[in-house]
Protein backbone atom coordinates (compact mmCIF):
# COMPACT_ATOMS: atom_id res chain seq x y z
CA UNK A 1 0.00 0.00 0.00
CA UNK A 2 1.46 3.23 -0.78
CA UNK A 3 1.38 5.97 1.88
CA UNK A 4 1.72 9.32 2.14
CA UNK A 5 2.01 12.48 4.99
CA UNK A 6 0.55 15.38 4.92
CA UNK A 7 1.51 18.21 6.69
CA UNK A 8 0.46 22.17 7.31
CA UNK A 9 -1.60 24.38 9.31
CA UNK A 10 -1.87 27.38 11.21
CA UNK A 11 -4.83 28.33 9.83
CA UNK A 12 -7.50 26.67 8.04
CA UNK A 13 -6.45 28.27 4.26
CA UNK A 14 -3.25 25.64 5.61
CA UNK A 15 -5.42 22.89 5.93
CA UNK A 16 -8.28 22.28 3.81
CA UNK A 17 -6.69 22.06 0.49
CA UNK A 18 -5.19 18.98 2.08
CA UNK A 19 -8.07 17.67 2.87
CA UNK A 20 -9.13 17.77 -1.01
CA UNK A 21 -5.42 15.75 -1.44
CA UNK A 22 -6.76 13.30 1.24
CA UNK A 23 -10.53 12.22 -0.11
CA UNK A 24 -8.90 11.34 -3.43
CA UNK A 25 -5.50 9.16 -2.21
CA UNK A 26 -7.95 7.87 0.58
CA UNK A 27 -10.23 6.40 -2.36
CA UNK A 28 -7.08 5.39 -4.10
CA UNK A 29 -6.25 3.02 -1.25
CA UNK A 30 -3.22 5.52 0.28
CA UNK A 31 -2.77 5.05 3.62
CA UNK A 32 -2.59 8.82 5.05
CA UNK A 33 -1.38 10.06 8.25
CA UNK A 34 -1.26 14.08 9.13
CA UNK A 35 1.27 15.67 11.05
CA UNK A 36 0.64 19.15 12.66
CA UNK A 37 0.56 20.74 16.66
CA UNK A 38 -0.20 20.24 19.18
CA UNK A 39 -3.36 22.62 19.85
CA UNK A 40 -3.99 23.93 16.02
CA UNK A 41 -7.00 24.31 14.44
CA UNK A 42 -5.22 21.64 11.92
CA UNK A 43 -6.36 18.81 14.56
CA UNK A 44 -9.52 20.08 14.69
CA UNK A 45 -10.21 19.71 10.92
CA UNK A 46 -8.13 16.52 10.73
CA UNK A 47 -8.99 13.96 13.26
CA UNK A 48 -12.92 13.84 12.80
CA UNK A 49 -11.93 12.68 9.43
CA UNK A 50 -10.89 9.76 11.35
CA UNK A 51 -6.91 10.36 9.85
CA UNK A 52 -4.59 9.52 12.51
CA UNK A 53 -2.73 12.24 13.74
CA UNK A 54 0.29 13.05 15.41
CA UNK A 55 1.29 16.33 17.19
CA UNK A 56 5.06 17.60 17.02
CA UNK A 57 6.53 20.37 19.27
CA UNK A 58 6.42 23.91 17.12
CA UNK A 59 7.47 27.52 17.41
CA UNK A 60 5.89 30.28 15.66
CA UNK A 61 8.40 32.49 13.22
CA UNK A 62 7.66 36.12 14.28
CA UNK A 63 9.17 38.61 12.22
CA UNK A 64 8.99 40.92 15.40
CA UNK A 65 10.37 40.94 18.49
CA UNK A 66 9.13 38.77 21.39
CA UNK A 67 10.46 37.22 24.28
CA UNK A 68 9.13 34.01 22.86
CA UNK A 69 11.80 34.94 19.81
CA UNK A 70 14.08 33.04 22.50
CA UNK A 71 12.68 29.97 23.12
CA UNK A 72 11.49 29.08 19.99
CA UNK A 73 14.38 27.90 17.91
CA UNK A 74 14.59 25.01 20.94
CA UNK A 75 10.55 24.28 20.22
CA UNK A 76 11.45 24.07 16.49
CA UNK A 77 14.61 21.87 17.41
CA UNK A 78 12.49 19.70 19.61
CA UNK A 79 10.05 19.38 16.39
CA UNK A 80 12.25 17.97 14.42
CA UNK A 81 13.44 15.59 16.93
CA UNK A 82 9.64 14.54 17.17
CA UNK A 83 8.55 14.46 13.32
CA UNK A 84 11.84 12.45 12.76
CA UNK A 85 10.41 9.87 15.42
CA UNK A 86 7.37 9.67 13.63
CA UNK A 87 8.26 9.77 9.97
CA UNK A 88 10.71 7.28 11.13
CA UNK A 89 8.22 5.18 12.61
CA UNK A 90 5.66 5.78 9.54
CA UNK A 91 7.77 5.19 6.35
CA UNK A 92 5.79 7.38 4.03
CA UNK A 93 6.69 7.15 0.62
CA UNK A 94 6.25 10.85 0.93
CA UNK A 95 5.61 14.13 2.35
CA UNK A 96 3.45 16.65 1.25
CA UNK A 97 3.57 19.71 3.22
CA UNK A 98 1.04 22.75 3.10
CA UNK A 99 3.03 25.40 4.78
CA UNK A 100 2.64 27.40 7.75
CA UNK A 101 5.28 27.45 10.80
CA UNK A 102 4.45 23.81 11.99
CA UNK A 103 5.26 22.38 8.62
CA UNK A 104 8.96 23.51 8.64
CA UNK A 105 10.21 21.01 11.34
CA UNK A 106 8.28 17.83 9.71
CA UNK A 107 10.01 18.93 6.08
CA UNK A 108 13.30 19.39 7.45
CA UNK A 109 13.13 15.70 9.38
CA UNK A 110 11.34 13.96 6.45
CA UNK A 111 14.38 15.33 3.91
CA UNK A 112 16.97 14.25 6.69
CA UNK A 113 15.39 10.48 6.33
CA UNK A 114 15.55 10.78 2.66
CA UNK A 115 11.47 10.81 2.28
CA UNK A 116 10.82 13.26 -1.02
CA UNK A 117 8.89 16.30 0.02
CA UNK A 118 6.62 18.21 -2.19
CA UNK A 119 5.27 21.70 -1.30
CA UNK A 120 2.40 23.75 -2.30
CA UNK A 121 2.57 27.52 -1.88
CA UNK A 122 -0.85 28.90 -2.01
CA UNK A 123 -0.05 33.17 -1.34
CA UNK A 124 1.30 35.09 -4.59
CA UNK A 125 4.59 35.80 -2.39
CA UNK A 126 5.77 32.77 -0.54
CA UNK A 127 5.34 32.80 3.51
CA UNK A 128 8.54 32.29 5.96
CA UNK A 129 7.68 28.93 6.25
CA UNK A 130 7.55 27.66 2.70
CA UNK A 131 10.77 30.21 2.16
CA UNK A 132 12.35 28.00 4.67
CA UNK A 133 11.27 24.87 3.79
CA UNK A 134 11.87 25.25 -0.45
CA UNK A 135 15.79 24.16 -0.17
CA UNK A 136 14.04 20.74 1.18
CA UNK A 137 11.40 20.73 -1.36
CA UNK A 138 11.62 18.20 -4.65
CA UNK A 139 8.97 20.48 -5.93
CA UNK A 140 7.24 23.57 -5.05
CA UNK A 141 3.56 23.74 -6.02
CA UNK A 142 2.37 27.33 -6.88
CA UNK A 143 -0.86 28.80 -6.75
CA UNK A 144 -0.57 31.80 -8.76
CA UNK A 145 1.28 31.70 -11.85
CA UNK A 146 3.21 34.89 -10.80
CA UNK A 147 4.36 33.04 -7.92
CA UNK A 148 7.17 31.13 -9.63
CA UNK A 149 9.81 33.78 -10.26
CA UNK A 150 10.25 33.79 -5.85
CA UNK A 151 10.83 30.23 -6.40
CA UNK A 152 12.87 29.48 -8.83
CA UNK A 153 13.45 26.38 -11.31
CA UNK A 154 11.66 24.23 -8.17
CA UNK A 155 8.28 25.78 -8.81
CA UNK A 156 5.34 23.93 -10.80
CA UNK A 157 2.31 26.05 -11.35
CA UNK A 158 -0.68 23.90 -10.60
CA UNK A 159 -3.41 26.02 -9.00
CA UNK A 160 -5.00 25.05 -5.57
CA UNK A 161 -6.32 21.60 -5.09
CA UNK A 162 -10.35 22.06 -3.79
CA UNK A 163 -12.35 20.02 -2.08
CA UNK A 164 -14.82 18.22 -4.29
CA UNK A 165 -17.51 18.19 -1.91
CA UNK A 166 -17.53 21.91 -2.54
CA UNK A 167 -19.02 21.05 -5.97
CA UNK A 168 -21.85 19.39 -4.57
CA UNK A 169 -23.65 21.79 -2.75
CA UNK A 170 -27.54 22.15 -3.07
CA UNK A 171 -28.78 25.24 -3.25
CA UNK A 172 -32.44 24.74 -2.36
CA UNK A 173 -30.92 23.05 1.00
CA UNK A 174 -28.56 25.94 1.60
CA UNK A 175 -32.21 28.21 1.60
CA UNK A 176 -34.03 26.16 3.95
CA UNK A 177 -31.45 25.91 6.42
CA UNK A 178 -31.33 29.52 6.61
CA UNK A 179 -35.13 30.36 5.94
CA UNK A 180 -34.75 32.10 2.80
CA UNK A 181 -36.45 32.22 -0.36
CA UNK A 182 -35.64 32.16 -4.28
CA UNK A 183 -37.06 35.40 -5.01
CA UNK A 184 -34.01 37.99 -3.71
CA UNK A 185 -30.57 37.06 -4.93
CA UNK A 186 -28.59 35.94 -1.85
CA UNK A 187 -25.25 37.39 -0.98
CA UNK A 188 -22.22 35.78 1.56
CA UNK A 189 -19.83 37.34 3.49
CA UNK A 190 -16.80 35.23 4.38
CA UNK A 191 -13.88 37.16 6.59
CA UNK A 192 -11.44 34.05 6.32
CA UNK A 193 -11.42 30.69 8.45
CA UNK A 194 -11.54 33.37 11.47
CA UNK A 195 -14.18 36.02 10.62
CA UNK A 196 -13.05 39.45 10.17
CA UNK A 197 -14.07 42.11 12.45
CA UNK A 198 -13.89 45.12 10.09
CA UNK A 199 -16.25 43.60 7.56
CA UNK A 200 -18.52 42.34 10.29
CA UNK A 201 -19.04 45.55 11.22
CA UNK A 202 -19.52 47.27 7.98
CA UNK A 203 -21.88 44.75 6.85
CA UNK A 204 -23.85 44.66 10.04
CA UNK A 205 -24.01 48.36 10.49
CA UNK A 206 -25.38 48.97 7.14
CA UNK A 207 -27.87 45.57 7.37
CA UNK A 208 -31.07 47.64 7.12
CA UNK A 209 -30.00 48.66 3.73
CA UNK A 210 -28.07 45.62 2.70
CA UNK A 211 -31.04 43.05 3.28
CA UNK A 212 -33.63 45.42 0.88
CA UNK A 213 -31.48 44.09 -1.69
CA UNK A 214 -30.03 40.55 -0.65
CA UNK A 215 -30.50 37.67 1.66
CA UNK A 216 -27.31 37.49 3.66
CA UNK A 217 -25.46 34.82 5.03
CA UNK A 218 -22.91 35.43 7.27
CA UNK A 219 -19.37 33.50 7.82
CA UNK A 220 -18.76 35.73 11.00
CA UNK A 221 -16.57 33.74 12.90
CA UNK A 222 -15.72 31.95 15.94
CA UNK A 223 -16.96 34.56 18.97
CA UNK A 224 -18.51 36.93 16.43
CA UNK A 225 -22.05 36.24 16.57
CA UNK A 226 -24.56 39.12 17.34
CA UNK A 227 -27.02 37.48 19.26
CA UNK A 228 -29.19 40.58 18.79
CA UNK A 229 -29.79 39.72 15.28
CA UNK A 230 -30.39 35.96 15.98
CA UNK A 231 -33.92 35.42 13.92
CA UNK A 232 -33.62 38.54 11.60
CA UNK A 233 -35.64 37.52 8.53
CA UNK A 234 -33.75 37.66 5.29
CA UNK A 235 -30.42 37.13 7.48
CA UNK A 236 -28.57 34.50 8.84
CA UNK A 237 -25.03 34.30 11.01
CA UNK A 238 -22.73 31.64 11.39
CA UNK A 239 -19.36 30.98 13.11
CA UNK A 240 -17.86 28.96 10.74
CA UNK A 241 -19.21 26.64 8.52
CA UNK A 242 -18.33 23.45 8.35
CA UNK A 243 -20.66 20.42 6.50
CA UNK A 244 -23.23 23.31 5.46
CA UNK A 245 -20.58 25.09 3.39
CA UNK A 246 -21.22 23.75 0.34
CA UNK A 247 -24.89 24.24 0.21
CA UNK A 248 -24.63 27.44 1.50
CA UNK A 249 -22.39 28.62 -1.54
CA UNK A 250 -24.02 27.13 -3.75
CA UNK A 251 -27.32 29.42 -3.03
CA UNK A 252 -24.26 32.63 -2.93
CA UNK A 253 -24.74 34.69 -6.02
CA UNK A 254 -22.37 37.09 -4.82
CA UNK A 255 -19.31 36.61 -2.29
CA UNK A 256 -17.46 39.52 0.00
CA UNK A 257 -14.48 38.15 1.47
CA UNK A 258 -11.00 38.57 2.76
CA UNK A 259 -8.71 37.90 -0.02
CA UNK A 260 -7.16 34.83 1.69
CA UNK A 261 -5.95 32.31 -1.20
CA UNK A 262 -7.72 28.83 -0.54
CA UNK A 263 -11.05 31.00 0.16
CA UNK A 264 -10.84 33.10 -3.42
CA UNK A 265 -9.55 29.95 -5.22
CA UNK A 266 -12.51 27.91 -4.03
CA UNK A 267 -14.89 31.05 -4.99
CA UNK A 268 -12.87 30.78 -8.40
CA UNK A 269 -13.93 27.46 -8.50
CA UNK A 270 -17.26 27.44 -8.17
CA UNK A 271 -17.45 30.83 -10.42
CA UNK A 272 -18.91 32.86 -7.32
CA UNK A 273 -18.40 36.74 -8.69
CA UNK A 274 -16.19 38.34 -5.66
CA UNK A 275 -16.03 41.75 -3.96
CA UNK A 276 -12.53 41.52 -2.10
CA UNK A 277 -11.50 43.27 1.40
CA UNK A 278 -7.91 42.06 1.81
CA UNK A 279 -6.10 42.52 4.82
CA UNK A 280 -4.35 45.27 5.16
CA UNK A 281 -0.34 45.95 5.82
CA UNK A 282 -1.05 46.86 9.36
CA UNK A 283 -2.09 42.88 10.33
CA UNK A 284 -0.11 41.08 7.46
CA UNK A 285 3.01 41.19 5.17
CA UNK A 286 0.37 42.42 2.54
CA UNK A 287 0.28 38.84 0.61
CA UNK A 288 -4.03 39.15 0.34
CA UNK A 289 -3.53 42.15 -1.03
CA UNK A 290 -1.78 41.05 -3.75
CA UNK A 291 -4.10 37.83 -4.37
CA UNK A 292 -6.49 40.23 -4.80
CA UNK A 293 -5.14 42.06 -7.24
CA UNK A 294 -4.40 39.50 -9.17
CA UNK A 295 -8.18 38.13 -9.30
CA UNK A 296 -8.98 41.67 -10.10
CA UNK A 297 -6.21 41.67 -13.04
CA UNK A 298 -8.03 38.76 -14.14
CA UNK A 299 -11.31 40.04 -14.44
CA UNK A 300 -12.36 37.55 -11.67
CA UNK A 301 -13.08 40.03 -8.61
CA UNK A 302 -13.45 43.69 -7.97
CA UNK A 303 -10.94 45.17 -4.86
CA UNK A 304 -12.15 47.35 -2.25
CA UNK A 305 -9.19 48.57 -0.41
CA UNK A 306 -9.57 47.95 3.87
CA UNK A 307 -9.39 51.88 4.23
CA UNK A 308 -11.95 52.46 1.94
CA UNK A 309 -14.67 50.13 3.80
CA UNK A 310 -17.65 51.98 5.14
CA UNK A 311 -21.13 50.87 4.48
CA UNK A 312 -21.97 53.06 2.04
CA UNK A 313 -18.73 52.10 -0.28
CA UNK A 314 -19.96 48.44 0.70
CA UNK A 315 -23.45 48.79 -1.09
CA UNK A 316 -21.97 50.73 -3.84
CA UNK A 317 -19.12 47.69 -4.91
CA UNK A 318 -21.62 45.64 -4.69
CA UNK A 319 -24.16 47.17 -6.89
CA UNK A 320 -21.00 47.35 -9.72
CA UNK A 321 -20.04 44.05 -8.87
CA UNK A 322 -23.72 42.74 -9.47
CA UNK A 323 -23.47 44.49 -13.23
CA UNK A 324 -20.57 42.82 -14.05
CA UNK A 325 -21.22 39.73 -12.48
CA UNK A 326 -22.44 37.83 -16.06
CA UNK A 327 -18.82 38.33 -17.76
CA UNK A 328 -16.99 37.61 -14.30
CA UNK A 329 -18.50 34.66 -14.47
CA UNK A 330 -17.47 33.74 -17.93
CA UNK A 331 -14.29 34.70 -17.31
CA UNK A 332 -14.09 32.19 -14.50
CA UNK A 333 -15.11 29.38 -16.40
CA UNK A 334 -12.30 29.87 -19.10
CA UNK A 335 -9.79 30.11 -16.07
CA UNK A 336 -6.97 27.71 -16.56
CA UNK A 337 -6.01 26.37 -13.00
CA UNK A 338 -9.06 27.22 -11.43
CA UNK A 339 -8.77 23.86 -9.49
CA UNK A 340 -5.38 22.23 -8.79
CA UNK A 341 -6.61 18.52 -7.99
CA UNK A 342 -5.44 16.26 -10.52
CA UNK A 343 -2.01 18.02 -11.43
CA UNK A 344 -0.97 17.82 -7.34
CA UNK A 345 -2.07 13.96 -7.82
CA UNK A 346 -0.25 13.59 -10.71
CA UNK A 347 2.95 15.13 -8.92
CA UNK A 348 2.34 13.31 -5.89
CA UNK A 349 2.21 9.89 -7.73
CA UNK A 350 5.58 11.09 -9.89
CA UNK A 351 7.58 12.15 -6.95
CA UNK A 352 6.97 9.13 -4.35
CA UNK A 353 8.79 6.34 -3.88
CA UNK A 354 8.37 3.44 -4.70
C1 LIG B 1 -5.11 36.23 8.68
C2 LIG B 1 -4.25 35.33 7.85
O1 LIG B 1 -3.10 35.08 8.17
N1 LIG B 1 -4.79 34.84 6.76
C3 LIG B 1 -4.09 33.94 5.86
C4 LIG B 1 -4.68 32.56 6.01
O2 LIG B 1 -6.07 32.78 5.86
P1 LIG B 1 -7.22 31.75 6.19
O3 LIG B 1 -6.77 30.62 7.05
O4 LIG B 1 -8.39 32.56 6.62
O5 LIG B 1 -7.34 31.09 4.79
P2 LIG B 1 -8.21 31.20 3.52
O6 LIG B 1 -9.12 32.37 3.52
O7 LIG B 1 -7.28 31.08 2.39
O8 LIG B 1 -9.03 29.83 3.65
C5 LIG B 1 -10.01 29.63 4.62
C6 LIG B 1 -10.54 28.21 4.48
O9 LIG B 1 -11.50 28.01 5.50
C7 LIG B 1 -12.72 27.61 4.91
N2 LIG B 1 -13.86 28.13 5.72
C8 LIG B 1 -13.92 29.45 6.08
C9 LIG B 1 -15.00 29.92 6.82
C10 LIG B 1 -16.03 29.01 7.17
O10 LIG B 1 -17.04 29.35 7.81
N3 LIG B 1 -15.92 27.70 6.78
C11 LIG B 1 -14.85 27.24 6.06
O11 LIG B 1 -14.77 26.04 5.72
C12 LIG B 1 -12.72 28.19 3.52
O12 LIG B 1 -13.65 27.50 2.70
C13 LIG B 1 -11.25 27.97 3.14
O13 LIG B 1 -11.06 26.65 2.71
O14 LIG B 1 -4.11 31.66 5.06
C14 LIG B 1 -4.26 32.06 3.69
C15 LIG B 1 -3.67 30.96 2.81
O15 LIG B 1 -2.30 30.88 2.97
C16 LIG B 1 -3.62 33.42 3.47
O16 LIG B 1 -3.85 33.84 2.14
C17 LIG B 1 -4.24 34.43 4.43
O17 LIG B 1 -3.63 35.70 4.28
Amino acid sequence: MRSIVFTGGGSAGHVTPNLALIDRLRAEGWSVAYIGSAGGIERQLIEPEGIPYYAVSTGKLRRYFDLNNFKDPFRVLKGVADAHRILRQLKPDILFSKGGFVSVPVVIAARSLGIPVLSHESDLTPGLANKLSTPFAKRVCVTFPETAKHLGRKAVHTGLPIRETLFRGDAAEGRRRCGFHGGKPVLMLMGGSLGSKKLNDALREGLDELTAAYQIVHLCGKGHLDPALEGRSGYRQFEYAGAELPDLLAMADLVVSRAGATSICEFLALRKPMLLVPLGLSASRGDQILNARSFEASGYARVLPEEELTPARLREELAALAAEADAMRRRMAASPTADGLERILSLIREYARR
